[in-house]
């Protein structure tokens, strides 16, 4: 890879209308290979918790766990922009926000992830403050599927998505260097792209945010479980892990994924 990635890097292409991609990785083999076919931004997600340790849900992985995964990936990156998932019940207050982002940060992230809204505002700006850039996590947040009941698409109805604009809004203001929308309705994934000036990574939140994510186990067909509707099969149609990733990261750019089917309405 050429250059490293930075956050700048990453602003300055949506600002112009490039879409940028990201994949999960979780390891050092991953990391390589993904950065190396020009993946710009790599997620160690806390997604591991299910695809890698086999958990029911995210909700076991703990800082530790992240620590680990995160430095494999370091170890193996060509240049992405690292960006590590603070896991479950790990930044509840400023306080204990900071000493994980912390440790995260030194175990080689370059951003770091966490799930709410408008109440990380003060979290955001401290992490701001210390050099931290950070991403927030809206729409489907999955540490809280206890709350919802489910992994179910959110800001349907037409005052939960008034509230999340606001919110993205909040936390842009607040500090957060990026936004990442899980399962929305593609016109909200759309209207909040248009509402905040900082880049908008999207899964299942249609094709109009700046940049796509998916588990990279899940787009190479490997995951076993029934996969989600966002979810594209790229090794199914292109038999092998380059030209699978390719083209991903070539729909993305070209806005021909996601399409409609794997959007909400
Ligand atoms: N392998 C894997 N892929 C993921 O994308 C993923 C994980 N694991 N683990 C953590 C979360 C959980 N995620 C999920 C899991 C299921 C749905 C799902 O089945 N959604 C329904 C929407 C139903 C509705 O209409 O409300 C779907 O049909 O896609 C969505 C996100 C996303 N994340
Ligand atoms: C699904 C993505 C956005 C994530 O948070 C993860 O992989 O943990
Ligand atoms: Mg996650």
């Amino acid at each position: 890879m050429p250059k490293a990635i930075t956050v700048p890097a990453i602003k300055a292409m949506a600002a112009n209308g490039e879409k940028f991609t990201m994949l999960t990785a979780y390891d050092a083999t991953f990391s390589s290979l993904l950065s190396g076919l020009g993946v710009e931004t790599l997620l160690i997600g806390d997604s591991l918790g299910m695809v890698v340790q086999g958990q029911e849900s995210t909700l076991p992985v703990s800082v530790d766990e992240m620590v680990y995964h995160v430095q494999a990936v370091a170890r193996g990156n060509k240049g992405a922009l690292l960006v590590a998932d603070m896991p479950f019940n790990s930044y509840g207050t400023v306080e204990q926000c900071l000493d994980t982002a912390g440790k995260l940060m030194q175990a080689g992230a370059h951003m770091v992830k966490l799930e709410g809204g408008a109440w990380l505002c003060e979290s955001v700006t401290a992490m701001s403050r210390m050099g931290i850039p950070s991403c927030v996590h809206m729409g489907l947040t999955p540490q809280s599927v206890n709350k919802f009941g489910g992994y179910k698409v959110q800001g349907r109805e037409d005052d939960a998505a008034k509230a999340m604009i606001n919110e993205a809004v909040a936390v842009a203001e607040a500090g957060a260097d990026f936004i990442l929308l899980e399962c929305v309705p593609s016109d909200l994934g759309k209207a909040i792209t248009e509402a905040v000036p900082v880049p908008v990574i999207g899964i299942g939140a249609g094709n109009d945010t700046d940049g796509q994510v998916l588990v990279c186990y899940d787009m190479l067909g490997l995951t076993q479980h029934r996969l989600p509707k966002f979810v594209k099969n790229y090794m199914q149609v292109h038999g092998n892990y380059e030209a699978a990733v390719t083209a991903y990261i070539q729909e993305v750019k070209a806005k021909t994924f996601p399409s409609k089917e794997h959007g909400f309405e």
